[in-house]
């Protein structure tokens, strides 16, 4: 492991002069919240509900491993721009490292910390062999060309060299890359690492194209594990989700899926929102349809079903479901005093901050949390990767079958661990996934 460089954290990245963030668009990069700590706080809460010894809250604390790279890129025009990438690794007690890589401008090392410490609690939750990881690069992929973002991804994987591999970190996607990005990551470490063996190394990451060793099921299958996770919990709040409506921030990969999968339920998607701005749509937006518009065109901007509206009148539109799928801190204290749903289902990683969680709660609108809501990409990643081991070639029935399987059961266990103790989900979901990896260490006797 490479060590990481305490100061670099106060350099600008290059490419950050080059992000147009205009007055008062949603690129302005400000940065008060504290992610990290805000994680921290809910380890500390789970622990106090399960006991949780004493020195299993002091490793889990803190990431194992830290790495920042200053890399260097040539662009387009010939000049040569220094990008500051992220890996952190949070635990592999469970097995490797695992979690996304994320290109945005205000991606920062506390930010890849917090993400990589719940990929920790979420794959102890649904209880597959991984431990946490995440990885980041600070620039706007909306701002380079096709073979910039190609340039930067490779110099990046480059230089990350074997501090990932098949069965020590594995990346995947997360905001701003998707299955062309890991395309490249596995076929730069490949050339690098794999050379020696003449082979190609599949399994070093996973969300990758399905002819390239990607899985069927991959793409949608975040969006698809909320999906799952809303039907159980209309059987237990009684709610008939045919004919209902929702809100969701975030057309990416999640939240289209998700949009897309749950129209086939009879839910309509009311409101939208992405970077470009905001449109409701009281009739219903066509799910496909938005979805294909912006694979096609980069954002809902444009989209010729909706009507714009501000931020603010957006959080206010009434719908029984909430879907935040973009990023952290998005439901703050006037954002939950704004929101009229049932519930909020969590695509995005941290979107409701305490303040905002509060008064959603005081509210009485339930919260299905990020670390249960959005397990299903790294379950699938899990298969992914299995079956690069295997050689083998699961159909999308026997993927989505499991996924059902697997969520089902999480979403079960945290809604009845919540009742045991008490506890809201979000807690509950820390309390198991610490229980299990507490287990582990007591039979492990690591400290005899
Ligand atoms: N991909 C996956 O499998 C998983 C993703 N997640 C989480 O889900 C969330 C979304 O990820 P994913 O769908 O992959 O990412 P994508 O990059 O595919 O989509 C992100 C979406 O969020 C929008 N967005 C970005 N910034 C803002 C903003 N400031 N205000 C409003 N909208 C914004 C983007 O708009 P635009 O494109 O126009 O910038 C885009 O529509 C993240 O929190 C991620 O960590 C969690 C588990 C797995
Ligand atoms: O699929 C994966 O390995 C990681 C997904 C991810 O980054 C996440 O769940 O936040």
């Amino acid at each position: 492991m490479k060590s990481p460089d305490p100061t670099s954290e106060t350099l600008q990245a290059a490419p950050l002069s080059a992000v147009p963030a205009a007055a008062g668009s949603s690129r302005t990069i400000v940065k008060e919240y504290d992610f990290f700590k805000v994680v921290q706080d809910y380890l500390d809460r789970a622990a106090r509900t399960i006991n949780l010894q004493e020195f299993v809250r002091t490793i889990l604390s803190q990431p194992k491993n830290e790495l920042i790279i200053n890399f260097p890129v040539k662009m387009d025009n010939g000049e040569v721009r220094l990008f500051k990438g992220y890996r952190v690794q949070h635990n592999n007690l469970l097995g490797p490292f695992k979690g996304g890589v994320r290109y945005h401008p205000s991606v920062t090392l506390d930010d890849v910390k917090a993400l990589a410490a719940m990929m920790t609690w979420k794959c102890a939750l649904m209880r597959i062999p991984y431990g946490g990881g995440k990885g980041g690069v600070k620039f706007d992929p909306h701002s380079v060309s096709k073979g910039e973002l190609q340039r930067i991804t490779r110099r990046f994987t480059h230089a990350l060299g074997e501090n990932i591999g098949p069965e020590y970190d594995i990346p995947a996607p997360d905001v701003g890359t998707n299955s062309q990005t890991m395309a490249w990551m596995m076929d730069t470490y490949s050339n690098m690492v794999g050379a020696a063996n003449k082979q190609s190394v599949k399994g070093v990451v996973t969300g990758k194209p399905v002819a390239s060793g990607g899985t069927l099921g991959r793409a949608k299958a975040t969006g698809q594990g909320c999906v799952i996770c809303l039907v159980e919990w209309s059987k237990e709040k009684n709610f008939n989700l045919e004919g209902s409506t929702m809100t969701v921030q975030g057309f990416g990969n999640v939240g289209s899926h998700l949009a897309v999968i749950l129209s086939r339920l009879g839910v309509s998607t009311v409101a939208v929102g992405d970077h470009s701005g905001y449109m409701v749509n009281p009739e219903g937006f066509n799910a496909h349809k938005l979805q294909d518009w912006v694979l096609a065109k980069g954002s809902i901007a444009g989209y010729p079903g909706g009507k714009p509206v501000t931020r603010e009148e957006f959080f206010k539109v009434k719908s029984d479901i909430f879907a935040p799928c973009a990023l952290e801190n998005q439901i703050g204290e006037a954002e939950a005093r704004s929101l009229d749903c049932k519930v909020i289902v969590e695509g995005a990683n941290g979107p409701t901050n305490p303040a905002g969680e509060k008064i959603l709660l005081e509210k009485g609108i339930d919260i299905l949390p990020d670390v249960l809501a959005n397990s299903g990409g790294v379950t699938v990643s899990y298969y992914e990767w299995v079956q690069n081991k295997r050689s083998e070639s699961w159909t999308e029935e026997e993927v989505d079958a499991k996924l059902e399987k697997a969520m089902t059961r999480a979403y079960r266990e945290v809604a009845e661990f919540a009742r045991q103790h008490k506890v809201d989900r979000r807690v509950a979901a820390y309390g198991l996934a610490l229980a299990r990896i507490e287990a582990v260490y007591k039979e492990r006797e690591i400290f005899p």
